[in-house]
């Protein structure tokens, strides 16, 4: 079975690739790295004098970290810095170490011995384990840092948006250059609107833990003031006691502009250290060539973004809710699921047949609404209505009073008599009429404003405004995203979209199956 927690003991950095891929086999969810000496001191000596200059080993922690990007998808790697900073006497990690593995051969009393006095945070049954690793030395350590000075407080600001490898070095980095303080600005919710697929940008707590939790357990001997920021420059522009700034190859800029502003308020200027970005090893469609959380947003769509919880409703059929803003692509993805033999129930078609002469919502709708929504044929006129109903909230409110429990009930009727294993129901607001209730799971369409503005102009006619107001008829995708359990977004060529429901397609029968 494998280990929760591991902990590698590496003397010799450069056999790190083949290191990395023994570890996984016996490493599942976190893998903590700690550094002996380059020199293959004995074990035990992490501490030394040797690591005296720590932003020397910069290079070694973007090889690393590049390392762990090219290996490992699903491990949470993270490099141990007290012993490279300081002479610090124990390792002391948050997650209990289930198992510690050597790269090097060392007695049975050795490493006892290590455990027992250097380890503070063990589980009571932990295993070991020694790797061999005689090949040839596969990364290259050179081209050090120019700059090896230790500053007292060091400044850096990000998104920090589910916490990647580049993330792990630019906070290591500042930690290694640090020899007391690191402030850590996360963007808040008014910074991230231009990015892409913001909405699935995790909420600005969550980040902040994530960076405190992260910088805390590689080393916590330092002081962390990890602040909300919501301009490009937090207290950088304002703090004294700064004397660094880590910034990224695509943010030197913005360390200068901070250093401009500190100039005009006469406060020292920032020793600005831009650190290289980590290239993405396998970059897919529409994903940036470096490790980035757009790439990993990206790779969000299809899959279960939020836990499906078991409603006890019938197994049979397994009915997915489709739901999404105006224009959203809601029918592009039904049209794929239809593709893959599942039967879709169009809550708009049920209504708009509702409305027929005879029909069950004719004459309710005309005695709420008055004989102007009919044509001079007696039919309902649904662009009348419409005009109606998408300005006026409350005239709304009474239509879905009328056509709400009717289209429900007929998609009822089809649930209950369908035969295949898997039906999905498309509706526009599913979670505001309460029908999230009858679906095993929710999947949602989201694209940009702007985007579904354009499409309501080409496809319906609408003008500018017309189109806000029917966008704003309806929840913000961030509402979407939080009712959904899978997220599509139909921003891009259709072929796209299709992957994106392929993806989702594949791994809700693997949930079916298991
Ligand atoms: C709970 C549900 O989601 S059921 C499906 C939605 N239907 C309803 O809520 C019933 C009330 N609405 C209606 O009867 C009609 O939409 C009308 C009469 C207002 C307008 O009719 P039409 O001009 O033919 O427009 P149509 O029915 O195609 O709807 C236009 C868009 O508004 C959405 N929409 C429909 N009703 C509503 C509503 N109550 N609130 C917000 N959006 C809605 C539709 O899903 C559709 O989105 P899409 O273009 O992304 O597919």
């Amino acid at each position: 079975m494998l280990a929760k927690t591991g902990l590698l003991i590496v003397s010799n950095p450069k056999h790190i690739s083949k290191l990395l891929t023994d570890a996984q086999k016996a490493v599942k969810n976190t893998l903590y790295i700690q550094l002996l000496s380059a020199l293959s001191e004995p074990l035990g000596s992490f501490h030394s004098n040797i690591f005296n200059t720590p932003p020397k080993f910069s290079r070694t922690i973007y090889c690393i970290y590049s390392q762990v990007s090219k290996q490992c998808n699903n491990l949470d790697v993270r490099v141990l810095l007290s012993g490279i900073r300081s002479n610090v006497p124990q390792i002391n990690t948050k997650k209990p170490i289930d198992i510690v593995i050597f790269d090097k051969k060392y007695t049975q009393a050795e490493i006892e011995n290590f455990i027992k006095t250097k380890i503070s945070n063990v589980s009571y049954k932990h295993d070991t384990l020694t790797l061999e690793c005689n090949g040839i030395d596969s990364l290259d350590f050179d081209g050090g840092d120019k700059e090896s000075n230790v500053y007292d407080h060091v400044v850096l600001g990000g998104t920090f948006d589910r916490l990647h490898v580049a993330h792990k070095l630019l906070l290591s980095d500042a930690i290694l250059r640090s020899g007391e303080k690191v402030t850590v600005g996360v963007t808040e919710e008014n910074m991230i609107h231009s990015k892409m697929l913001w909405e699935l940008v995790e909420n600005v707590d969550t980040r902040i833990n994530n960076v405190l939790n992260f910088m805390s357990d590689i080393c916590p001997e330092l002081k962390y003031d990890v602040c909300k920021i919501a301009d490009p420059f937090g207290p950088a522009i304002v703090d004294p006691t700064m004397d660094m700034i880590i910034v990224s190859e695509e943010t030197i800029r913005g360390g200068e502009k901070i250093n401009d502003i500190r100039r005009e308020k006469k406060i020292k200027e920032l020793k600005i250290v831009p650190i290289s970005f980590i290239d993405e090893p396998n970059p897919q469609e529409k994903e940036e060539k470096k490790v980035s959380s757009s790439n990993a947003r990206l790779r969000l769509l299809g899959t279960v973004l939020n836990p499906i919880k078991d409603k006890k409703l019938p197994k049979r059929p397994y009915v997915i809710g489709l739901t999404g803003g105006i224009a959203s692509g809601k029918s592009g993805v039904a049209g794929h699921l239809e593709n893959l033999d599942v039967p879709v129930i169009n809550c708009d078609k049920i209504g708009h047949r509702l409305y027929e002469k005879g029909q069950l919502c004719y004459k309710k709708v005309i005695e709420t609404f008055g004989d102007s929504v009919v044509d001079v044929n007696g039919e309902i006129n649904r662009r009348v209505l419409g005009s109606i109903v998408f300005q006026n909230k409350d005239e709304m409110q009474k239509l879905n009073k009328i056509m709400w429990p009717a289209i429900a009930d007929e998609v009822n009727k089809v649930i209950q008599h369908c035969e295949k294993p898997v039906i999905c129901v498309e509706a526009a607001i599913l979670s505001l009429a309460g029908w999230d209730v009858f679906c095993h799971e929710i999947w949602t369409t989201i694209v940009p404003p702007q985007e579904a503005i354009r499409r309501l102009q080409t496809r319906n006619k609408l003008t500018e405004e017309q189109a806000k107001n029917r966008i704003d008829s309806q929840p913000s995708n961030r509402e979407y995203v939080k009712q959904a359990n899978v997220v599509f977004s139909p921003q891009w060529e259709v072929d796209y979209t299709k992957s994106q429901v392929h993806k989702a397609w594949k791994l809700l029968q693997e949930r079916l199956d298991s």
